[in-house]
């Protein structure tokens, strides 16, 4: 592993208009390996990916991807350098077939001479988007949708990989090969910052662990520190 993060956090604030959720957020990725977050609903978990994403925008703080200070970037400009963000809840286009959203996925200038290896990639992991590619996206169940959204994700070429709940909805047996899917992911070398409600397989996937809490990191489980699960949900539900 890389003795510097991929990504850091420095002192982020961040909010929607006037409504601060996040309050002087500061964490490290990369340098041990894949990091979780977890913490209970409407906390900030999603806010802190989307301020990372460009998605919004911060109010203070630094956002560094590889060294540099991407504060500030647009989304699409922060896509660009590698750091792909596969937010919650299958945002895709429901018109578009899965070979389109792939190809989608690999427009931007790093990602396109990758295009057909990762494509080989993605039917690899997701051998059902194979037989599906010219299906539209609507017609798709839960699932296959989400194996879409992170096909898409692979297909940009990403260096870090941000996952927000992507279990979240599906059936037991779906949800097993999803999670097999992201850990294939990982083996395979790219990094991960993994949203995820499944304590268990976030405990498998991340060498660190972070709790947000009321919009603040309010425990941070490095590697070697091994914590009981038990201790884990009484952190998580406050007793
Ligand atoms: N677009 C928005 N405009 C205004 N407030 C928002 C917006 N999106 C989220 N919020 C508020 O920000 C707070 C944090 O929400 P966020 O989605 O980041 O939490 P979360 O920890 O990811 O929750 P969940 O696990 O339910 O997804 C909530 O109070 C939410 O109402």
């Amino acid at each position: 592993m890389s003795e510097n993060p991929i990504l850091s956090v420095e002192a982020v604030t961040s909010g929607y208009g006037r409504v601060t959720v996040l309050h002087d957020i500061t964490l490290e990725a990369g340098r041990f390996g894949n990091v979780g977050l977890f913490g209970p609903n409407g906390h900030g978990k999603t806010t802190l990916l989307r301020t990372i994403s460009g998605l919004v925008a911060p109010k203070s703080g630094r956002v560094a991807f590889d060294g540099k200070d991407i504060t500030g970037l647009s989304a699409r400009a922060i896509v660009a350098t590698g750091l792909i963000h596969v937010p919650q809840g299958n945002k895709l286009f429901p018109d578009l077939t899965i070979g389109d959203c792939m190809a989608l996925g690999a427009y931007s200038p790093r990602a396109r001479p990758h295009e057909a290896e990762n494509r080989e990639k993605v039917v690899k992991l997701f051998p059902k988007l194979a037989e599906r590619w010219r299906q539209r996206v609507r017609t798709l169940s839960g699932g296959e949708r989400q194996m879409v959204s992170i096909g898409t994700a692979l297909m940009s070429h990403p260096r870090l990989l941000i996952l927000d709940e992507p279990t979240l909805g599906l059936a037991p047996k779906i949800k097993d090969e999803l999670c097999a899917a992201v850990m294939d992911i990982s083996k395979g070398g790219v990094p991960l910052v993994v949203v995820e409600q499944d304590i268990e397989f976030l405990l498998e996937l991340s060498r660190q662990l972070f709790l947000v809490d009321h919009g603040a990191v309010k425990t941070e489980i490095r590697p070697g520190e091994s914590l009981e699960h038990s201790e884990i949900m009484a952190m998580y539900f406050g007793h």
